[in-house]
């Protein structure tokens, strides 16, 4: 993430964009990828967010990689997450190596309806340790909390895998947008938080904050 106002988070050999002197349109840039096993739904988590769509039908793989930016205010501040779409298929490995190294925060996503998506999260999480920066904020997603008759895996079995990596855990949908926004807005949350603390800002923690958010929801949801 850069710390300058207007300037965009760049990869290596790019110039860095600039927005008009007078009125950048966002306060600072986070890179954010997301990663998970083919077809666990990271292209269409990105299009609910970006878009407020979803994609149903024909399940079109992605070809290496892609990149959508979206701007969210947060306290206040204008955060563009630059999020970037990987495939998941492993034939595409090692193009998508070469990203993780400048991205901040990286959302690992799993199908609750198919246990060798969830299986994988190991060794997804261990190429994150080989090739992200050691600080990079990540986040376990179980997609497809819609499909609730074809679940395979347990929301208990996210939060225990999630608690020994000490991540925070979220159960999505990217067809009804349940917690998608959230996910986000958690991410630039803690991109901003990091980015530089005010004066007598109180510290921010993403896992309770996630936490504290579920909490809300599945209370209110009863109202
Ligand atoms: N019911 C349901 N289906 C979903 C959800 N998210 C994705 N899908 C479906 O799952 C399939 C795969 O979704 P994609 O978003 O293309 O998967 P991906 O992870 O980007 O796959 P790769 O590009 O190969 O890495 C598509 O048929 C989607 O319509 C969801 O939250 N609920």
């Amino acid at each position: 993430m850069t710390g300058t106002p207007g300037a965009a988070a760049t990869r290596d050999g790019e110039a860095p964009e600039r927005s008009p002197p007078c009125s950048p349109s966002f306060d600072f840039t986070g890179k954010v990828m997301l990663l998970g096993d083919s077809g666990v739904g990271k292209t269409c988590f990105l299009i609910r967010f970006k878009d407020g769509a979803f994609l149903s039908g024909t399940f079109i793989a992605t070809v290496g990689i892609d990149f959508r930016n979206k701007v969210v205010t947060v306290d206040g501040m204008r955060v563009k997450l630059q999020i970037w779409d990987t495939a998941g298929q492993e034939r595409f490995r090692s193009v998508t190596h070469a990203y993780y190294r400048d991205a901040q925060a990286l959302l690992l996503l799993y199908d609750i309806t198919n246990k060798s998506s969830f299986d994988s999260i190991r060794a997804w999480l261990t190429e994150i340790h080989e090739y992200a920066q050691r600080d990079v904020v990540i986040m376990l997603l179980g997609n497809k909390a819609d499909m609730s008759s074809e679940r395979v895996i347990h929301s208990k079995d996210g939060e225990t895998l999630a608690r020994e990596y000490g991540v925070p855990f979220l159960e999505t949908s990217a067809k009804t947008g349940m917690n998608v926004e959230l996910a986000f807005l958690a991410i630039a949350k803690e991109l901003k938080y990091r980015a530089g603390q005010q004066a007598n800002e109180p510290s921010f923690q993403i896992r309770d904050y996630v936490e504290s958010q579920k909490k809300r929801s599945s209370c209110c949801s009863f109202m």
